[in-house]
């Protein structure tokens, strides 16, 4: 009978690898940049079972997989599927479908009562993805904070830009800060076209927010929405119930 304690849950994000036991999802996890970093993290955790989403490459899971059964631990790495848990993908090629997506979506059904609802996944990309009556309708892949802010400064001659990431919206007056200000106007903006998009559908909504920048979205007009620690973790954490603890 497998314990949550000796369950890991994986996130292989685009930045960094995030794991956390299933019994302490609401502890900050603990963070790899390499997968042989977490490999090497692993013994010491006397864990069982690995859960598994990956948005890297293939032999990266692989890797990790191949580590955890020489260990003799239970490894299951979840994939993009066409439809689970009574929500069916919008995507004709489902592989194609970044597994961290579909994780984001498996819980935030999980965490609403309503019919319809939007996950917005705020790190290295932002992502939103739409569910309407168990139909996925599809969604959005944006560039996130950094990866805009680098984009711009990369292809122009003379705007350039620092560390800051501002919290509050105002009109920048140096290059740097209108830089800073810009991606955040940007990025806020993600989240107002996303309510008009869910308002043309005139039915109630949720939206649930997760991932290391969601703090962007911190602005007045986004108080009701559903926040989350690890959106992946917490998809995670639906399928290892699923298969050992139902
Ligand atoms: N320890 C950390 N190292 C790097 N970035 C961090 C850290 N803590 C918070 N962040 C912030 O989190 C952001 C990355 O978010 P997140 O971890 O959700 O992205 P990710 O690893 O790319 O995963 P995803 O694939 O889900 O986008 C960075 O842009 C950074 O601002
Ligand atoms: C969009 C990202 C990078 C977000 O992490 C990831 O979900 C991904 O690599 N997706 C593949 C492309 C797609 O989802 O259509
Ligand atoms: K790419």
């Amino acid at each position: 009978m497998a314990s949550e304690k000796n369950v890991l849950l994986v996130d292989v994000g685009n930045t960094l690898i995030k794991a956390c036991r299933m019994s302490e999802m609401d502890k900050e996890p603990a963070v790899h940049t390499t997968h042989r970093a977490f490999v090497a993290s692993l013994e010491a955790l006397k864990v069982t079972h690995v859960y598994l989403g990956s948005v890297r490459d293939d032999a990266v899971a692989n890797y990790i997989g191949a580590h955890c059964e020489q260990a003799g631990l239970g490894f299951k790495e979840i994939v993009t599927e066409k439809e689970t848990f009574g929500i069916t993908n919008a995507y004709a090629n489902v592989d194609t479908m970044g597994v961290d997506r579909w994780l984001g979506i498996m819980a935030a059904q999980g965490m609403t009562k309503k019919d319809s609802f939007c996950v917005m996944d705020v790190g290295t990309a932002i992502t939103v993805d739409f569910v309407s009556k168990g139909q996925h309708l599809g969604g959005w892949i944006a560039p996130g904070f950094h990866s805009m802010r680098t984009g711009l400064i990369e292809s122009t001659k003379k705007v350039f830009g620092d560390d800051t990431m501002p919290d509050t919206l105002t009109a920048g007056n140096t290059t740097q800060s209108g830089v800073a200000q810009g991606c955040l106007a940007a990025t806020q903006g993600i989240y107002r076209s996303a309510i008009a998009y869910l308002n043309s559908k005139q039915t109630p909504f949720d939206v649930i927010i997760g991932g290391g920048d969601k703090k962007l979205f911190a602005f007045p007009e986004s108080n009701g929405s559903i926040p989350v620690a690890n959106l992946v973790v917490q998809g995670l954490a639906r399928y290892a119930k699923r298969d050992l603890f139902a």
